[in-house]
Formats: C-alpha cells, structure tokens, sequence
C-alpha cells in the first residue's frame, strides 16, 4: 500500500473564497487517497474567537462581533457555492452550537477549558467549507473529526500528546479508511481523556500535521504557506531575503526555537525522530520546489533573522544584600513552569536574574504575585526579541538603528538583543 502523505494548509491560504479555489486547484492533480489535508482557522478567525472571548470575560457585548464572524464565513461560502448549498446549514448549526456554548459561565478559573471549546470552532467550521468545497469540486475527500485520533492530557491551551494512544487511534480508526479515501481534519486540536476539546497552543495545526504524519508512518509532509519556503528572514519585516532550498531537522528546529513563525517550534522534532521530510512550499507558486527540511542537507552559514514581538523582560533582583544562587534561579524557574511561561532569553548579573518572555493575558501579575516576597520585581513590556543566527558583525548596527537596546547577549554563533523603538 502506497505511504501516507500529510498536507497542511494554515490560515492565509484559506482566508477567502479564491483562497479556497486556490487550493482545490493545488489539490486537483495531487489528491489520492492515503492522504491527509490539515486545514486551520480562515484567515485571522483564531483571533477574532479570542477578542470575543476576552469580551465575554470583562462582561462586554460581544454579539457584535460574533454577527462578523458569521458574515466572514457566510460571504466565503456565497462565493464558492450555489444558494441552498447543504454548507450554509451546516454553518448556520454551527454558529448556533457557538452561541450557546458562549453563553455557559467563564471566569479566570475556567478560562483555558472554555478558551479551548471555543476556538476550537475556528478550525471546525474551517475544515467544513473546504470539505464541502472539494466535493462540489468532485474531488472527494472524507471529512473527519481530528479530535477522535489525537489524544491529549487535559493541560488546557497547550495540550501534550498522548503519542501512544493517538497512534493506536489513527492506526486502528484512520488507516483503513485511507487506503480508499483521503481525508481531510483540523489543525489545532485534540482532546482529553474525558474527550474534551483541548488545543495544542497558537499556530500549532503545523504540530497537527506533523502528529498525524508520524502517527501514521507517513512518507513526508507538506505545509503550504503564503512564502516561497524557509527564508533567512520574515520577508514581512526584512528586505532582501534568501530562501532555503533544504535545511537540517536542527537549524530549522533551533530557527523555530527562537521565534521564526513560519512553522511551529513543536513541528520539527517527531518529523527528525521519524525521518520524515518537511516540505515548505507556497501556495501561491505550487509548483517551485520550497525548502525541503530532512536529515542529509548540506550545513549553511548563512545570516538568519529571527524577529519575535510582544516580549516582556523581568528582572529579578534579590534584596538581601547576597548574590545570585541556584535557589534563585529555581525558584523562578519553578514559578514560570506553573506559569507555563516558556523563557525566550536569560541572563544572570551578580545580583539579578533577567528573562525575556512572550505577553500572556494575566500571566506577568501572577508571576510578580508569585515572586514579589523574594525579589525586586521590574519589567518592561511591548519589546522585541532579536535573534541572528550565523551573525556578521558588520551587519549588526543597521538592525539596532533607531531602536534602544535593553539586554544584549552573544555567542559564537548566536547573537541575541532585547529592544525597543526609540
Ligand atoms: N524565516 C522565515 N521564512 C519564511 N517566512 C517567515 C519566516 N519567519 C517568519 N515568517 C512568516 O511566516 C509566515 C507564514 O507562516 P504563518 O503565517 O504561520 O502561516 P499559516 O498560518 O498560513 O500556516 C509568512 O507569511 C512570513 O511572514
Ligand atoms: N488557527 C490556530 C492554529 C493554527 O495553526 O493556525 P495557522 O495554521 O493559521 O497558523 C491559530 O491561529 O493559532
């Protein structure tokens, strides 16, 4: 039997109704069976299911918002089908399933499993349209519920596989179906033990993608994407950038690691595990060859930019008039891992710790709750992390032009800063 193939389509490649035609066209001599299409939210409905969240939470009104959302799929579905198409019941019965589950209690208590029920639609409504779409396009396809193969622990918003369990599922529930048939699911999510539905963080249907492959013995997986591959930078924030033609499981994965968007940082490590190759290709040029991420590509040297927003850095300093110990640096790190606060950057001074992390609705006021006892807590929000890989000296100062440096860290092969625009 022929191997399994993954693709993955995130959110830009399906933020509208030629977004949507654009990958049918990309699937139409591609399709077979023994495949699996993830698909994410359309376009930047994720966030919108937050905004309607945090609205809900401070008691706002959100029906407002909610009526957009509904519109946004609506008129993607106008666009792609006839009027009395079955897909606008489906859209209406899920919209319908939103509101009420909108209307259940939420407090900070439950908010990570409420968070998870509801943008979990994102991703379901998502994957509906484009199923339908297929079939009208006579490109047959199953959809199916990813939550009834990948299996997760009940850590809300940032789930862990069950990786034993969600091979059985797929092995036993989805092998079988695809020697006939492909299938298309969601990114995203999965569920608990008790078969709530839990997500695997932000921008984790690239994850998706890469748990299906492995669990499925896959012979490669593709994620199509609005660039023309791995690049040495995000083409959004730097001019001049150079793509990748093939890149080792370990620069990518440490490229992910410092914050490069373009795929997922979980992504990288069961594909190496596996030795299974990641393609990187564009959606907008199917057929150019993208970046292929595998075990034998050849070592480059070449200046890689990572950019990550929205960082926070914290100082603690200890008050005692002693210097900084491992208790110290223990005890923070204990209080961050409760935090599920993930440190971007750290660095240690004679009498203060010093970490760079990513902005998390509530998260720094409970860790300053936390810490304020032994420390002498102060922060600085709205910074940017920059990270280059393989830095050249020379080049450094034009990156740091306009802006004030706040920490600056640097290695053989890395250099790290923490800035913010003068
Ligand atoms: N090194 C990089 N190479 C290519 N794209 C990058 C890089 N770093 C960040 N990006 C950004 O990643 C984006 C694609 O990822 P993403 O938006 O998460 O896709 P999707 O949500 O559609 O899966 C690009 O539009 C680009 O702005
Ligand atoms: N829709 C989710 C999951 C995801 O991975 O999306 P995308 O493939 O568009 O990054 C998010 O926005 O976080």
């Amino acid at each position: 039997m022929a191997k399994t193939s993954v693709y993955k389509f995130g959110g830009a490649s399906v933020k509208d109704g030629s977004a949507v035609r654009n990958l049918a066209e990309i699937l139409r001599n591609r399709l077979r069976k023994n495949m699996v299409i993830v698909v994410s939210a359309m376009g930047k409905t994720t966030n919108a299911l937050e905004s309607i969240l945090a609205k809900k939470l401070s008691g706002e009104d959100f029906s407002l918002n909610c009526t957009i959302l509904k519109e946004f799929h609506q008129d993607i579905c106008q666009e792609l089908f006839p009027a009395g198409h079955p897909v606008f019941a489906h859209l209406d019965n899920l919209f319908l399933q939103l509101n009420n589950d909108l209307e259940k209690k939420l407090s900070r208590d439950n908010y990570d499993e409420f968070y998870d029920r509801i943008v979990s639609y994102g991703e379901v409504i998502s994957s509906r349209i484009v199923a339908e779409y297929l079939c009208y396009q006579e490109l047959i396809i199953l959809w199916q519920d990813a939550r009834e193969v990948i299996h997760t622990d009940s850590d809300f918003r940032f789930a862990k596989i069950d990786w034993e369990k969600t091979r059985k599922s797929c092995q036993s529930s989805w092998k079988p179906l695809l020697a006939n048939f492909p299938i298309l699911t969601q990114g995203f999510i999965g569920s608990d033990p008790k078969g709530r539905t839990t997500t695997l963080g932000r921008e984790g249907s690239d994850f998706t993608a890469a748990i299906l492959a492995t669990s499925l013995d896959a012979a490669s997986v593709t994620i199509w994407k609005d660039v023309p591959g791995v690049l040495n930078a995000d083409p959004k924030l730097f001019p001049n950038t150079r793509k990748f033609d093939e890149l080792g499981y370990r620069e990518a994965a440490e490229m992910t690691y410092f914050g490069a968007s373009v795929i997922h940082p979980k992504t990288i490590k069961p594909l190496a595990n596996a030795g299974i190759p990641l393609f990187v290709k564009s959606f907008l040029d199917p057929e150019a060859p993208g970046t292929k991420i595998h075990e034998h590509a050849s070592v480059h040297h070449v200046p890689t930019i990572v950019l990550k927003k929205d960082q926070i850095l914290v100082s603690f300093k200890v008050t005692d008039f002693t210097f900084i110990e491992e208790k110290h640096i223990h005890s923070v790190y204990e209080k961050l891992q409760s935090l599920k606060l993930r440190v971007n950057m750290l660095q240690l001074s004679a009498i203060s710790i010093s970490i760079v992390i990513d902005t998390q609705l509530f998260k720094l006021d409970q860790l300053i709750s936390k810490l304020r006892d032994e420390f002498e807590i102060r922060y600085n929000e709205g910074l940017e992390l920059l990270t280059i890989l393989h830095q050249q000296e020379e080049e450094i100062p034009s990156l740091l032009e306009g802006y004030e440096v706040l920490l600056e860290q640097a290695s053989r092969n890395t250099f790290q800063v923490v800035r913010r625009k003068n």
